[in-house]
């Protein structure tokens, strides 16, 4: 097998502000061309991580690489050149106000003194792929948030970065918008193969867009896998579940009323279930129904498609005289399985 080298390497960094740890011996390994979401609540750490993987600032311990170099042991000319390199994407897109859509995205290579006509180019090349042609001589006041974006997108495009760095990129964004910006992130991994990093406190965000989700919590990386692997581990780790509360299925507010913790003849056993998709659509539970003669309903939740993999995370009722074999099969077709409590049996 033949072994990638990582594009981005965190290792064992650690970071105090007045004797507090902001960030405590994060350590992680990003491949070129992944997609990977940054998560963590307001205070967890995001901001000072990503000054250190933009090498704006440089940890107390460990270090940050960048396709091999160490950004930790570079005098600060040599920083400014590997800056350039890297792409950043703002909330508030920090574009010029005086300058035209075309002017702002021709920037970073006006500083890099390339020349005029290779400027041109390379900005008509940009606008289309941010879907902006025809946009070049407007100013940012006459565009939308999502056509601001879309710039602050072109230029960070601009210098071929290494890395696309998004720093809270669609907070600032309607629903619409926020779709679109994501949507075109996707396409651009897609097309150039870009390695993109997107940091956020809205799980919705990393949940439709990234393959990858790295989870912060004060100071701690406290997840690093899949959603599925996310929304499995949810069940037992309790710092994720804050984080997860925003996209997972709630329990039935009548259900939750009726529900205790302990078993009892005839009662419905009330799962939460999250599954990859194959073979555990919401039909199947018509079909483990018949199998076991149970009374089996969807409560809440459903199967989505996530970067074109199924990901279902459904709460559900079994109740009948078999009920206990069922949950044993469906245990084995599941990746995991909790159980949330019980309904009592009322003749
Ligand atoms: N310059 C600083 N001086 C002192 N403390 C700081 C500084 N920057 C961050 N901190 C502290 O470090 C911790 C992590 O902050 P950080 O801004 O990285 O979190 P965050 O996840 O980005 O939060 P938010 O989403 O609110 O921006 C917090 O406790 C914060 O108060």
């Amino acid at each position: 097998m033949v072994m990638k080298a990582p594009i981005l390497e965190s290792r064992h960094v650690t970071h105090r502000f007045g004797g507090q740890a902001a960030l405590k011996n994060i350590s992680f390994s990003i491949e070129k061309g992944e997609v990977v979401g940054v998560i963590g609540r307001s205070g967890a750490g995001k901001s000072t991580l990503l000054r250190f993987l933009c090498a704006l600032e440089t940890p107390e311990e460990g270090q940050i690489l960048l396709d091999g170099i160490d950004l930790t042991k570079q005098p600060e000319n040599r920083l400014i050149e590997i800056r350039r390199h890297i792409g950043l994407v703002f909330q508030h897109f920090n574009l010029l106000t005086s300058r035209t859509v075309a002017s702002n995205i021709a920037l970073p290579l006006q500083i890099a003194g390339r020349p005029r006509r290779e400027q041109q180019e390379r900005v008509n090349e940009l606008l289309e792929l941010v879907g902006l042609a025809g946009f070049g001589e407007k100013y940012p006041s006459q565009l939308s948030g999502g056509q601001k974006q879309r710039v602050g997108i072109a230029r960070a495009l601009a210098a071929n970065p290494t890395l696309l760095l998004c720093d809270e990129a669609t907070s600032a964004l309607d629903p619409e918008s926020t779709t679109s910006i994501l949507n075109l992130l996707t396409d651009i991994n897609r097309k150039l193969g870009l390695t993109i990093i997107i940091i956020t406190h809205e799980m919705d965000v990393v949940r439709r867009f990234a393959r990858r989700i790295l989870a912060l919590d004060h100071g701690k990386l406290i997840e690093d896998g899949t959603l599925i692997d996310f929304l499995s581990d949810g069940g037992q780790k309790k710092t994720l579940q804050p984080l997860l509360a925003d996209i997972r299925p709630k329990l039935p507010n009548d259900v939750a009323q009726q529900m205790c913790e302990t078993d009892s003849p005839g009662a419905a056993i009330i799962m939460r279930v999250v599954h990859s998709g194959e073979g555990v659509m919401p039909p199947f539970f018509g079909a483990l129904a018949q199998r076991f003669t149970l009374d089996a309903a969807l409560l809440q939740g459903g199967v989505t498609t996530i970067s074109g993999q199924p990901v279902g995370d459904m709460i559900v009722s079994l109740r009948g005289e078999r009920r206990d074999e069922a949950v044993e099969f469906v245990k084995e077709l599941v990746k995991s399985m909790e159980v949330l409590g019980y309904v009592p049996h009322h003749p």
